[in-house]
């Protein structure tokens, strides 16, 4: 027999220990279920017993709490069920914005009547059948005075619900608000929304509106349906709010897809714009509201390093951009706007024109077609555009005011033709200048538009040898220089700006007294939309153009637009002739239309 060692011994105790442990747990474990066994059929036993008591009526106490029990819940979720009705129909849904507060929410929830719940309902029971119905002719318009003043209903993924004060309003006062502003509203899906004409009628929201009296035309007319998730063409005078007549919605757009399963990380919300200056200018209104909602927002531009905005990018919900930047980033890969569901394009018919259309149809074919809302804000809207915006969206609401179906400049601006020399420009805009700034009104802001960079900068140039602030802004400039400039116009250190056509569109400068055209612009649009920097938000405004022989193809629609806003139309300016030149787009050819110059604009008032 071979010699066991020490090592053998210790193998052989400790499996000998393994063993008794195994076997030890194995007859607890046997144990356990032999008790858990008689547990149960013991339970099993009780609860045939007390089946049999209960049949027999031995237990009749134990079943009234039963009953008791469950009539009480069926209260509690029959409460609950018309908490959440009266919420749905009051309009209080709680907001994207008040996700942080949803107790004070709750707490703040009006009580309705008995009669008002049931004119809710009913309210919303008609318009809901009118929302479904979809696809009626695009080009049927329904001006304000055959607005039949149906109520309002939920019709989109944001859950826009009318607000039941707004739906209480009587029809008349709905249409006086409407023909006042003639407010035109084509609504292919037939949802007769009405224009949210106090901020009280919007739904809960985080937005500081205080220093404002009340939402301007465009923004009471467009909120219903853009909150309501539908695309939308919104066509209004210079300076009349378009900025938060979508970036509103973006906002509560993108805090509801953050509240819901939808709400993975990615940009949500992306705003195109022509120039830099007017991409920064929107970014800062849609910062400050996306702060209060916790949004990051970021703004990409060219002229400036990449590096920056492609690390923005990474957390971005919302990205205000001009075209030619985005679509680089995208290129590269570093711009995912897999997940927009909220494209605007400001200053729509210029971003859809020859020069920025290649780049939008690049931005647009990144994003998903089905769930994006798209909307287009203007304040002009030549036919040359309407085929191509109509092939980014899905059935439109289309809303204009003041009949802008033709060209229409701001009526509160007072418009002079001065018919002139070339040659004579400089030292007649020395004498202009002179008389507009001079003495007491030496701080007041006058904007001067030349068409070419070189013209500016000699413009520029004789302005300084003649002692005057001068600051200037156009393409041959960096863009730091062009930044400073702006905001030194802005900030009043420079009262003098001298400008090409990138600081026609959108910039909202205060108070521009008077825009002086050096130069007449290539388009009669650009000519709206440049003069458009004074008299804005009400304001009136003053604006000189000189005008060559050499401009007399723009005569014929200049002429419609001087008459339109009834202002004086110069015999020199005539003897160009009236003749309105047909306007094409590069793919979709010519859609001239006869401008009526007989038809008067109408009057937009902020202040009620
Ligand atoms: N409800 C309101 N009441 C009064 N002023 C407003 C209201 N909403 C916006 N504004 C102000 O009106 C001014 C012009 O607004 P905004 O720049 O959005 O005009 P716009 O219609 O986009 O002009 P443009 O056609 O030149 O781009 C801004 O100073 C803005 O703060």
């Amino acid at each position: 027999m071979a010699k066991r060692t020490i090592e053998d011994v210790e193998a052989e105790a400790e499996a000998e220990a393994t063993v008794t442990e195994t076997e030890l747990i194995s007859k607890k474990k046997k144990k356990d279920r032999r008790e858990k066994g008689s547990k149960k059929s013991k339970i099993a036993v009780g609860e045939a017993a007390l089946a049999i008591e209960s049949s027999n009526g031995v237990s009749a106490d134990g079943d009234r709490k039963k009953r008791k029990n469950d009539k009480r819940e069926k209260k509690e979720k029959k409460n609950r069920k018309e908490k959440e009705r009266k919420l749905e129909e009051s309009g209080d849904v709680p907001d994207l914005m008040d996700i942080d507060k949803p107790e004070k929410l709750a707490g703040e929830l009006p009580k309705l009547s008995k009669e008002e719940r049931k004119a809710a309902r009913k309210a919303s029971k008609e318009s809901g059948g009118k929302a479904a119905e979809n696809g009626a002719a695009l080009d049927e318009t329904v001006p304000a005075d055959k607005y039949n003043g149906a109520i309002g209903v939920p019709t989109s993924t944001s859950g826009y619900t009318e607000s039941l004060e707004l739906t209480n309003l009587p029809k008349t006062t709905v249409d006086e608000y409407l023909n006042k502003h003639a407010i035109s509203i084509n609504d292919p899906h037939k949802s007769n929304l009405r224009p949210v004409t106090s901020f009280s009628y919007l739904p809960p929201h985080t937005f500081d509106f205080s220093v404002f009296a009340a939402p301007t035309p465009i923004q009471a007319a467009t909120w219903p349906y853009t909150l309501s998730g539908y695309d939308c063409i919104g066509v209004a005078e210079t300076g009349s709010g378009k900025t938060l007549a979508f970036a509103v919605p973006a906002i509560r757009h993108i805090s509801s897809l953050k509240t819901s399963s939808k709400g993975s990380s990615g940009v949500k919300v992306v705003v195109v714009s022509p120039t830099r200056e007017l991409a920064m200018q929107i970014y800062e209104t849609m910062e400050k509201f996306s702060k209060a909602a916790r949004l990051t927002a970021v703004c990409i531009y060219g002229g400036v390093p990449k590096d920056e905005q492609r690390q923005k990018l990474k957390r971005a919900d919302i990205i205000v951009a001009t075209p030619g930047r985005l679509q680089d980033l995208i290129d590269e890969g570093c711009a995912d706007l897999s997940k927009v569901s909220y494209l605007v394009l400001d200053e729509a018919d210029r971003m859809l024109d020859k020069g920025f259309e290649d780049a939008i149809r690049r931005i647009i074919s990144v994003t998903p077609t089905a769930s994006r809302q798209t909307l287009m804000f203007t304040a002009t809207w030549p036919t040359s555009v309407r085929d191509l915006a109509a092939t980014f969206m899905k059935t439109p609401v289309k809303i204009t005011i003041g009949d802008r179906d033709d060209l229409r400049a701001n009526i509160r601006i007072q418009q002079t033709i001065e018919v002139i020399d070339q040659r004579a420009k400089e030292q007649r805009l020395l004498s202009l200048l002179r008389q507009h700034q001079g003495g007491t009104q030496k701080d007041d802001r006058i904007l001067v538009f030349c068409l070419y960079k070189k013209e500016a900068t000699r413009v520029e140039m004789f302005l300084r040898s003649q002692g005057c602030r001068v600051a200037a802004i156009h393409g041959d400039l960096s863009q730091a220089q062009r930044t400073q400039a702006l905001s030194r116009f802005k900030d009043g250190s420079c009262p003098l700006l001298i400008a090409t056509d990138v600081a026609a569109r959108g910039l909202d400068i205060p108070k521009v007294k008077l825009v002086i055209n050096v130069t007449f612009p290539l388009t009669i649009e650009d000519y709206v939309h440049r003069i458009g920097r004074t008299g804005r938000a009400g304001a009136d405004g003053m604006a000189y153009t000189f005008f060559t022989e050499h401009d007399k193809a723009h005569s014929g629609a200049l002429v419609n637009v001087l008459k339109a806003a009834k202002q004086p139309v110069p015999e020199s300016l005539l003897k160009f002739g009236t003749t309105v030149k047909k306007k094409e787009h590069s793919a979709y050819g010519a859609f001239y239309k006869e401008t009526d110059g007989a038809k008067v604009a109408t009057k937009i008032k902020f202040d009620d």
